[in-house]
């Protein structure tokens, strides 16, 4: 998807349509964002600080048409080859069009360029799958192959809901619901997972009182349900070796309403030390977060064979996760599934080596590939007989997870499979093994 009509007419080149300096806002912010050097979310960040003139309701209105280029990125440059001018201003046009806003036109009757009343007209359904439904050839055979083909496109083309977990060690739901009420955000209880809340809209969260008093993170339900298959216990020793910025340290640490530890292990320190703030409004006390080298990394070693639960919520393609970071689709490098998959592997063997007898081990990702999935803990069993099997669905259905313990597609393998058109959460899988030598 990258050449063709996309590369055509850039921006400052003296092509046709409005130049960089004049164009509208929301163009000159796709401009930023679609060279991908960055994460889409990151690049916005950092143009709307260059633009502190812009309101909330600006930004706002900039961001939905940027994740919704981002989102529909394909089936919009297929749609906008006839167009004329820079490709950020043809994408953005078909973006609105296609949502019912209006569109500036450049022809004196006012009418639409007739490229974008076509574009606005096609029906996509008449268009190859990949196009239509906006993925990459690669990931687009992974999901044409499956029997939800359709209904999972089409979920993955829907912006994310905003979900709250709330801090069971400082709230509870109804408790957390009025907090959020005095600053004007509903929210509403999930049945999926106990302490999860679905907000209504997009309200100004973090300078709520819910927020900054801790009473509440922000967590999609699906990552909420992958901390609870850990089951951490009080007072237990838990590991979470790939603990990121801690949404699920988080919940873990709350789960042991702050008593015995989390090691919060992760390689990158700049997302461990993205954990600090939210333990400190969380009023978490038992996390200890541990920058280290690699799973390998002679740190770990005093945790041989000692902990009671251990979570590998592994590093993935993240293809569960297009609804909320649509850009992956296209910054994702298929060649560089094999490196993920033996860091996968090795995390994993790490993971297992830090659990005691009778301790739990968790391997977590939010793909949709079943070579990090399935492939992986089948592999991983074969090698460690001393690793039993536990069905995930039983588990956290004992636990008051909102999911029946029989695995929708009839699947009796026990391990957990969490989809946004089904379960309305991201992409998610999950096997829980016990040691049992
Ligand atoms: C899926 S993210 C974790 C998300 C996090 N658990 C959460 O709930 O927010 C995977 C994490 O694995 C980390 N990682 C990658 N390779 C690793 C390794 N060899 N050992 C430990 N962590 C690693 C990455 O830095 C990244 O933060």
């Amino acid at each position: 998807m990258r050449g063709g009509s996309e590369q055509r007419g850039r921006p400052g080149t003296g092509r046709p349509g409005l130049g960089p300096a004049r164009a509208p806002v929301d163009v000159r912010a796709l401009d930023a964002v679609l060279p991908m050097t960055m994460p889409a979310d990151t690049a916005l960040r950092r143009f709307f600080r260059e633009h502190p003139e812009m309101g909330r309701r600006d930004r706002a209105g900039v961001a939905e048409t940027v994740f919704d280029v981002l989102r529909n990125r394909r089936l919009y440059a297929h749609l906008a080859q006839s167009g004329d001018g820079p490709i950020a201003q043809r994408l953005a046009a078909v973006s609105r069009v296609r949502r019912g806003l209006p569109v500036r036109s450049e022809r004196a009757d006012g009418a639409l360029p007739a490229w974008l009343a076509r574009a606005r007209d096609i029906d996509p359904a008449t268009l190859p799958f990949a196009i239509r439904v906006s993925l990459p050839d690669w990931l687009a055979i992974v999901i044409e192959g499956r029997p939800d083909a359709a209904a999972l496109a089409a979920a993955l083309l829907e912006p994310a809901p905003l979900d709250l977990r709330v801090n069971g060690a400082r709230s509870d739901r109804e408790a957390a619901m009025a907090a959020l009420a005095e600053d004007g955000i509903q929210a509403e209880p999930l049945a999926i997972a106990p302490l999860a809340l679905r907000v209504k809209g997009k309200p100004a969260l973090e300078t709520s009182r819910a927020f900054t008093e801790g009473l509440v993170e922000v967590q999609d339900a699906g990552s909420q349900l992958l901390a609870m298959l850990v089951g951490p216990k009080r007072g237990q020793t838990v590991v979470d070796l790939c603990a990121g910025a801690g949404g699920k340290t988080l919940a873990m640490a709350a789960a042991m309403r702050s008593t015995g530890q989390v090691f919060a292990c992760d390689i990158s320190a700049p997302r461990l030390m993205r954990l600090r703030p939210r333990l400190q409004r969380a009023g978490a006390t038992n996390v200890q977060p541990m920058a280290i080298d690699s799973e390998r990394d002679p740190k770990l070693d005093r945790l041989a064979s000692r902990a009671d639960a251990v979570l590998v919520d592994a590093p993935c393609s993240g293809t569960g996760t297009l609804r909320r970071n649509p850009d992956l689709k296209w910054r994702g490098d298929p060649t560089a599934l094999g490196r993920l998959l033996e860091q996968q592997q090795a995390i994993l063997e790490a993971g297992a080596r830090l659990v005691k007898p009778g301790g739990a081990l968790v391997y977590a990702t939010c793909s949709l590939l079943p070579e990090e999935n399935e492939r992986q803990a089948e592999r991983f069993e074969a090698a460690h007989p001393g690793f039993v099997r536990e069905p995930a669905r039983a588990f956290l259905a004992g636990q008051g997870a909102g999911i029946d313990e029989a695995d929708p597609e009839g699947d009796p393998v026990g391990f957990l499979r969490l989809l946004p058109h089904r379960d309305g959460v991201d992409g998610f899988f999950a096997a829980r093994w016990k040691r049992v030598r």
